[in-house]
């Protein structure tokens, strides 16, 4: 089986570097071994003989920079190569690397982009320490300019290796090549979309390595959890496959909870029943079919069904009201320790009142759902959860906070869990920006803990087999779409 695709953050890389380099590589073996996989990227964007342009910035970026220009040079391409700052500043690998380039080092504000066939960006990887200004600046808005296509080396200059973010300005690469694995800037937006198809290079760096000192971040693809995947055997039975519940609305507002319904019985939980408040049984009644529909007075109706251990897994949030009315059945739900997801209402309900969830949810597998505008209100007053730069760290500091599996949705969907592992997605689509498809996210994810999928397997599941199945449609989707698209992603992800 293949293994799970590792994301290293930038202090991370530069252990496995030192790491790599007290095992017996050379740093300067290593920089050339990058520099060799740049100009191998180059010559797929380039003709032979084209006119290539290196930006070199001050660091090992740079040295990367001076080792491809000066392969290219050998290989017949009129290569032109300019510094940022002067070469007495350059040190360590990538002075070394600079005396390898016999050509002109020019200055970075004397070079002419329009000529080029191909621009390489080797101004600032992972050592970006701040935002971009003077020359550095105008470098990198003459290279976007140009409108030449521009090979970026480990990631394209101005953008923040471990969040993604803009510094100032960055290079809009056509194409990036990285080293190693890849950093959380090339799945992270809006970093994603300055790099381009992004190339991994091997350069001698171990897996082992790389596992010891990072092994916690992933790209959240099948190969992460399709182990924990429920397969029935031929003897299963309904009830082994567990019992989803889900709490529904006032009689105006009980779509959201059949959405979800619907979506933990496609994924597979054996019995799904919506819990419904007793005015609005009869609008769920008429829409309801394999679906099983109770009548459940607020919390301590919620109490009082739970008292069959069967509901093994339970949806709150959507459409459920903001008021004090769901937070009690939020409290009720996690007494009982059953499987549980929470969105929407649920968590805007405990808007400026976190520290209630505070370690809440440590006995129960439970997962959060929030939307960035949920979550900041969530956790508003909680500048080290809502501050971070970094996505990963705002959502890993709220999973260790709360105790559950948190999933902060977007883009870049990122799962992280109160032990630190944390996954990005990057199969979303922008069509699942649509109204309801994070209520049949939140039964995914149940549908999948009712059956024994651990909470962070189920959510990094549920919330890839979301996007595939919205991928799979395209324009026109409709959250009632998305759980009838879910068994052909299943069959494709079973096979
Ligand atoms: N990962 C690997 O296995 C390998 C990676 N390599 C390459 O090395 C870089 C990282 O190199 P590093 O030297 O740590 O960092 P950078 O080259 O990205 O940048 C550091 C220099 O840039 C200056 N700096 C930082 N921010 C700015 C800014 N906003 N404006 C101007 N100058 C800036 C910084 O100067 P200071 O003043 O902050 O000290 C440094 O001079 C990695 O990305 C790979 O490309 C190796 O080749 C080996 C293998
Ligand atoms: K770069």
């Amino acid at each position: 089986m293949t293994a799970p695709e590792l994301v290293l953050t930038s202090s991370e890389m530069r252990q496995a570097d030192r790491a790599t380099i007290e095992n017996g590589i050379p740093g300067i073996e290593l920089m050339r071994r990058a520099g060799r996989a740049v100009a191998d990227s180059a010559e797929k964007l380039a003709a032979p003989g084209d006119r290539i342009i290196v930006a070199a910035g001050p660091g090992q970026n740079g040295g990367d920079g001076f080792i491809a220009a000066a392969l290219l040079f050998d290989r017949g391409y009129q290569v032109s190569l300019g510094l940022l700052g002067t070469p007495d500043r350059l040190a360590g690998d990538a002075a070394e690397a600079a005396k390898g380039w016999y050509g002109k080092v020019e200055r970075v504000e004397d070079l002419s982009f329009h000529g080029a066939d191909l621009i390489i960006d080797a101004l600032f990887g992972t050592g970006l320490a701040r935002d971009l200004e003077g020359a550095a600046r105008l470098a990198v808005e003459r290279m976007n300019a140009s409108g030449r296509p521009i090979l970026a080396v480990d990631l394209p200059s101005g953008i923040d290796g471990d969040s993604g973010a803009v510094r100032g300005v960055a290079v809009k690469a056509t194409r990036t090549v990285t080293f190693a694995v890849r950093k959380p800037c090339h799945l992270l937006m809006p970093g994603r979309a300055y790099c381009g198809p992004v190339e991994v290079a091997d350069i001698g760096i171990g897996g082992d390595t790389l596992e010891a000192k990072g092994g916690t971040l992933f790209a959240n693809h099948a190969t992460l959890w399709t182990h924990a995947l429920p397969r029935p055997g031929l003897s299963s039975h309904k009830y082994e496959r567990g019992h989803t519940l889900v709490a529904s609305g006032g009689a105006t507002r009980t779509g959201a909870a059949r959405l979800a319904a619907r979506a933990a019985l496609r994924i597979g939980s054996g019995l799904v029943t919506v819990a419904s408040p007793p005015e609005a049984l009869g609008v769920n009644a008429a829409h309801l079919t394999a679906i099983m529909l109770r009548g459940c007075d607020g919390p301590e109706g919620l109490n009082t069904m739970l008292q069959d251990q069967r509901f093994n897994s339970l949806v709150l949030g959507p459409a459920l009201g903001i008021h004090a009315g769901t937070r009690a059945m939020v409290a009720v739900a996690v007494h009982a320790r059953r499987s549980l997801v929470l969105d929407a209402d649920a968590l805007t309900s405990f808007e400026g009142l976190a520290t209630e969830l505070h370690g809440a949810f440590r006995h129960a597998p439970s997962v959060l759902t929030p939307h960035d505008g949920e979550f900041n209100r969530l956790f508003k007053g909680h500048p080290d959860l809502v501050d971070p730069a970094s996505k990963i760290e705002r959502v890993r500091r709220a999973a260790a906070y709360t105790g559950a599996v948190v999933v902060l949705k977007g883009a870049d969907t990122v799962i992280a869990a109160p032990d630190g592992r944390a996954a990005i997605n990057e199969n979303g689509t922008p069509y699942l920006a649509t109204a309801g498809s994070g209520d049949t996210l939140c039964g995914l994810i149940a549908g999948l803990m009712a059956q024994g999928v651990p909470a962070f397997e189920a959510a990094c599941a549920g919330v890839w087999i979301h996007a595939e199945a919205g991928a799979s449609f395209g324009p026109g989707l409709i959250a009632e779409d998305l759980a009838e698209l879910v068994p052909g992603v299943l069959r494709d992800l079973l096979r």
